[in-house]
């Protein structure tokens, strides 16, 4: 499980602030994704956290978590932990801030620990007004970002973040090309297969969210298949 992450090409994001029933988890489940991302940043606990797992845990997908704060770390029943850092804000909590409070806490079991570094650029997205990351900036800095995210604090991942909105192609295809070791993942408003096909050109590994509660579980099935 541990290494086998570097090969999903889809991931579906489940947000534990928002409900799903039985039937539409099955689907998820078997709809040939390749993990299951339990996250959020609004209103996101240990118990809507744990909600959700106890929910999804049957179906035998790899299951990650990926908390906005250490509030909301939960292991138990967990394969990875995705912990992200985020590189384009001016606040020191949420590039290394909050990761320090973390440890000073707690027991962090780092080999189950994937490190993300995340660059924000919906500054609509309740992502970016939470960590208040410098939406503004283009193609070339979001690659110096991913450039220094893989060579020089050799992040394993570089995740592109347009969370509720979808993003320009040509900012994810300049962030691909200045990483060498990192895996790239994209995220943010990929709602047909057309548009995961579109970013799965240049990312290594889409993420579906919000379409799944949006438009529903026959699209999310739709951007797997269009990238397989
Ligand atoms: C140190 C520890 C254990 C955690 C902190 C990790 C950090 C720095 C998190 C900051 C970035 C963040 C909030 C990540 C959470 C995952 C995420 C990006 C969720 C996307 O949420 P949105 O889609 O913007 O908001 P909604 O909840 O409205 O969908
Ligand atoms: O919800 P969407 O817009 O699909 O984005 C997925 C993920 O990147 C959110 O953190
Ligand atoms: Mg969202």
């Amino acid at each position: 499980m541990y290494t086998k992450w570097k090969t999903w090409a889809h991931v579906t994001k489940l947000d534990p602030d928002k409900n799903l029933n039985e039937d539409q988890l099955a689907e998820i489940a078997t709809s040939g994704t390749d993990a299951l991302m339990l996250s959020g940043t609004l209103n996101i606990t240990k118990e809507n956290m744990q909600e959700l797992r106890d929910q999804v845990r049957e179906y035998g997908l790899p299951l990650v978590v990926e908390p906005a704060g250490p509030e909301a770390v939960i292991a138990e029943g967990i394969d990875l932990l995705y912990i992200a850092s985020v590189m384009n804000t001016n606040q020191a909590q949420w590039i290394v801030g909050k990761h320090k409070e973390w440890a000073l806490h707690n027991k962090v079991q780092w080999d189950r620990v994937i490190q993300e570094a995340y660059i924000v650029l919906n500054p609509n997205s309740s992502v970016a007004k939470v960590t208040g990351s410098d939406c503004s900036i283009g193609a070339q800095e979001v690659a110096a970002y991913a450039e220094v995210a893989d060579h020089f604090f050799q992040f394993p991942v570089v995740y592109i973040e347009y969370s509720g909105t979808y993003g320009n192609p040509e900012i994810v295809k300049a962030a691909a090309e200045a990483i060498d070791n990192a895996v790239l993942y994209y995220g943010g408003g990929i709602d047909s297969g057309e548009k995961a096909a579109e970013m799965a050109q240049y990312a290594d590994t889409i993420v579906v969210g919000n379409a799944v509660y949006d438009k529903g579980v026959q699209t999310l099935i739709e951007t797997v298949q269009a990238i397989q």
